[in-house]
């Protein structure tokens, strides 16, 4: 009796052995050395200072599969500036202090410097990162991540080939000039970019007016549009994400319908379209046939929407094989939507639902409700972006440090509002617009569910409300719903879709709209919540939450040196 006993618990130990060995396999340690450096390039065919990872920008690709370990050993040889790298859309689980974001979970890596980051890409989807210091994104320091599924799983869409693609907007004045005109009493706003890169690559017109032509003779090479070469009758998975500064754009590839499959890392209920709606921060993946005429290349085409802009759009090749890659289209190229055609965009917000038995549906009610009125404000005459009327700044010394080590002194302890006056407030009236900053978060408790309505108003200096992408770190969220004009307190949480919304990471706010979402609150850390738009997070429009820091594991003292923490990144 005993022994048969026993020789099953041999067997179980043995099958669980095996298991455990088999899953190790599966997940890899995949290795990156990167050095981050400036270097004069001319993306757009006009030159400037960019910031490149191993010579590149956008810089090399994670090709990772899920349940890999990404270490990525960073060295900063910038000279003259810190830097950090934010996992977009990789929710850190166990890792809150390698999200990359300066001043929340990080002190800047100083220049010199080479700090590693070590973290896990638990899902598959396409993901992204990016610097998340200052504004130093728009330099050029981003890059794509794509984790496939584990060994022996399959996607529930068949494709023959899978590409990426990222989608930006460039400007030729540094982060420097752009920063300090937007902290300046004379304020100096950053206007419409100067190009559209598809894949790191845009065409500037160079004979405009004013141009130094000694800036803006780059090789046909350097500046030739980027090129997307296809298989005739074979089906493409193209992974688009935006990493804009400001833009929302419109993507489209000329003769050819795109089915949308894949939002930031979640499957969608497949939907047709011609044209795809992005915002900054947010990544999909869409199908294409190359089903048309073989003989001749098409127009793929981002164009610049939700602002009146004189931005040419962004153009590259989408060429079918076996013609010759840089042979341009016989045609004009799609001029696309109208830039102020705001329900076409709604309409594709809300199209967007979660794939049949793709995720579990949102708990039926939320714990807490914080409702987020987003306006430009004049801080002591300082324009400035807030939530409920503050603006945010960064601490010294990253919170979640102070938090971990009970430095609570470091930061505003008052908590900020969870809402505003929503019953008399105006979100079309012209702003009277005095606000005031804070660095103080919100304090979750620990595995409640959360939900939060960003609601949109007319902006301080403009008689116009537009687009915010909001990103959140460390989670996902459920999208519960979309509406124009004021959010209803009353009626409009009726009509959430508690059935099949789908999870993000990244959602837009239309101009006069509201946006809802849902999270639990179940990752512990401390973590950033902010408007996508670069000069918008720098003017103060993100607020911190954080959830579960008693749960938090050991700090890695690489994370620690500035602020209150000096000296503290050679402790023991
Ligand atoms: O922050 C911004 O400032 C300008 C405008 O409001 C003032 O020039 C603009 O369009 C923004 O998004």
């Amino acid at each position: 009796m005993v022994r048969v006993a026993l020789s099953q618990c041999i067997k179980i130990l043995i099958f669980f052995t095996l298991y455990l060995f088999v899953s190790s396999v599966d997940a890899r340690i995949r290795r990156y050395k990167w050095e981050v450096k400036y270097e004069y390039k001319s993306p757009d065919c006009y030159k400037k200072l960019v910031i490149t990872v191993n010579g590149k920008t956008p810089g090399p690709t994670i090709l990772a599969r899920e349940n890999d370990t990404i270490i990525v050993e960073l060295k900063n040889s910038l000279l003259t500036e810190n830097v950090a790298i934010h996992w977009h859309g990789i929710r850190q689980i166990e890792t809150p202090w390698f999200d990359g974001t300066e001043g929340v979970t990080q002190c800047p890596i100083l220049p010199g410097d080479t700090f590693i980051y070590e973290f896990v890409v638990d899902r598959p989807g396409t993901y992204l990162y990016h610097a998340h210091y200052g504004m130093q994104r728009e330099a050029g320091l981003y890059g794509s991540i794509r984790v496939l599924l584990g060994d022996g799983k399959t996607e529930p869409f068949p494709y023959d080939h899978d590409r990426s693609i990222i989608l930006n907007d460039w400007y030729h004045k540094t982060t420097f000039e752009q920063a300090t005109g937007l902290s300046s009493l004379d304020f100096d706003w950053v206007g419409e970019p100067q190009s559209i890169l598809i894949q790191g690559k845009g065409r500037f017109n160079c004979s405009s007016p004013g141009i130094d032509a000694g800036l803006c003779n780059a090789t046909p090479s350097e500046c030739s549009p980027y090129v997307l070469t296809v298989i005739p009758g074979k089906t493409y998975r193209l992974r688009i994400a935006s990493l804009t500064s400001l833009s929302a754009l419109s993507f489209e590839i000329e003769g050819h319908n795109m089915t949308v499959v894949e939002a930031d890392g979640h499957y969608v209920q497949p939907f047709v379209i011609n044209n795809l709606f992005i915002y900054s921060g947010e990544t999909y993946s869409v199908l294409i046939n190359a089903d048309q005429d073989p003989s001749r290349n098409y127009w793929a085409s981002a164009k610049v929407v939700s602002r009146q802009n004189t931005t040419p759009n962004g153009l590259a090749i989408f060429n079918y094989y076996p013609n010759h890659p840089r042979r341009y289209p016989p045609t004009v190229p799609p001029r696309g939507p109208a830039w102020n055609d705001t329900a076409p965009r709604m309409s594709q917000s809300l199209a967007i639902k979660a794939r049949q038995g793709s995720i579990s549906p949102p708990p039926p009610l939320s714990d807490r409700v914080f409702v987020f009125l987003n306006t430009q404000n004049k801080v002591n005459g300082y324009v400035r972006w807030s939530v409920n009327n503050v603006s945010f700044n960064l601490p010294h010394t990253p919170y979640l440090i102070s938090l971990k080590e009970n430095l609570t002194h470091l930061f505003q302890q008052s908590l900020p509002p969870t809402g505003y006056d929503f019953v008399n407030y105006d979100i079309y009236r012209e702003q009277d617009g005095n606000g005031t900053t804070s660095d103080s978060i919100y304090r979750l408790d620990f595995n409640t569910t959360v939900d939060i309505i960003l609601q949109n108003a007319r902006q301080l200096l403009q008689n116009r409300s537009e687009t915010h992408p909001w990103h959140l770190h460390g989670h996902d969220f459920w999208v519960l719903g979309y509406g124009d004009g004021k959010f209803d307190m009353f009626n409009d949480p009726k009509k959430y879709n508690l059935v099949n919304p789908i999870l993000k990471n990244t959602v837009p706010v239309h101009p006069y709209g509201w946006t809802a979402l849902r999270f639990r609150a179940d990752n512990p850390g401390v973590w950033a919540f902010h408007c996508h738009i670069e000069a918008h997070f720098y003017m103060g429009m993100g607020v911190v939450f954080e959830e579960g820091i008693e749960k938090v594991g050991r700090l890695p003292t690489s994370i620690m040196g500035c602020g209150d923490t000096k000296g503290w990144s050679q402790r023991p």
